[in-house]
């Protein structure tokens, strides 16, 4: 369980979290809703380790985390895939992936392994490794971003925003990674300014106002005509 515990962090112009108070249910897709300046992307900074709280607790089960710098984060099985992955984009798919397994480029038979459980999950890393990034569409892009972040085999997936800017082809291969994820036991944590989306998706919600959880629940339950934001 992913846990928040009264944050409060911001950017030095003063707090953005204030007072954030949620969990994340194991094996959850859980999506993170709310307008625009509502903290949802720092949300996922702070859990990654890139903001520092100025108070609160972050949890991983009964460990807390808020004080691992972003490295140690990730070596806990918590990834964040950013909301402009940055592929290296003369380098091929396959090179593109296995940078995701730097940390354990040493061991070879687990990088091997890793890199087929990628494969498996995302077709077009098994199909097409030998083409660069920089040759790919949009989609493909995003759906080779996850897979990078996914070969130190994370337990909890953080995805912002990762349907930005895609054609519907691209959104849904996103779409079904997600569910792929999600089939494997990952748990999801994802930032969508697509609402309909976002829920479609995801089993759980959090939506959050001003830096605090204003209603979370089931997907089912946080229906796109419940909320009353402006935002679509
Ligand atoms: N690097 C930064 N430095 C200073 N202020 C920032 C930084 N990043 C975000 N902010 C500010 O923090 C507030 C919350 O930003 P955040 O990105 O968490 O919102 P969000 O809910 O993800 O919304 P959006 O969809 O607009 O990104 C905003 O007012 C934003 O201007």
């Amino acid at each position: 369980m992913l846990t928040l515990q009264d944050v409060y962090a911001g950017y030095g112009g003063g707090d953005v979290l204030r007072g954030l108070d949620l969990s994340v249910v194991p094996g959850s897709v859980t999506c993170v809703l709310g307008p625009n300046g509502a903290g949802k992307s720092t949300f996922l900074r702070v859990v990654s380790g890139l903001i520092r709280l100025r108070d609160g607790a972050v949890l991983l089960g009964d460990e807390r985390i808020d004080q691992l710098s972003a490295p140690q984060v990730l070596a806990k099985g918590i990834a964040q895939v950013p909301q402009t992955g940055a592929l290296f984009s003369r380098m091929s798919v396959r090179d593109n992936i296995l940078m995701g397994g730097y940390l354990i480029r040493r061991q070879r038979a687990l990088l091997a392994e890793r890199y087929s459980a990628v494969a498996e999950l995302v077709p077009l890393v098994a199909e097409r490794p030998a083409v660069l990034a920089g040759n790919l569409s949009g989609g493909q892009r995003r759906l080779v971003e996850i897979g990078r972040s996914l070969m130190l085999d994370p337990s909890v997936v953080l995805l912002d925003e990762p349907s930005l800017g895609l054609d519907p082809a691209g959104v849904g291969a996103v779409a079904g990674l997600v569910g792929g994820m999600r089939d494997r036991g990952k748990t999801v944590v994802l930032v969508e300014q697509n609402v309909r989306l976002g829920l479609s998706l995801s089993t759980h919600a959090i939506v959050l106002d001003g830096g605090r959880v204003r209603l979370q629940g089931s997907a089912s339950d946080i229906s796109v005509s419940s909320l009353r934001f402006g935002f679509s």
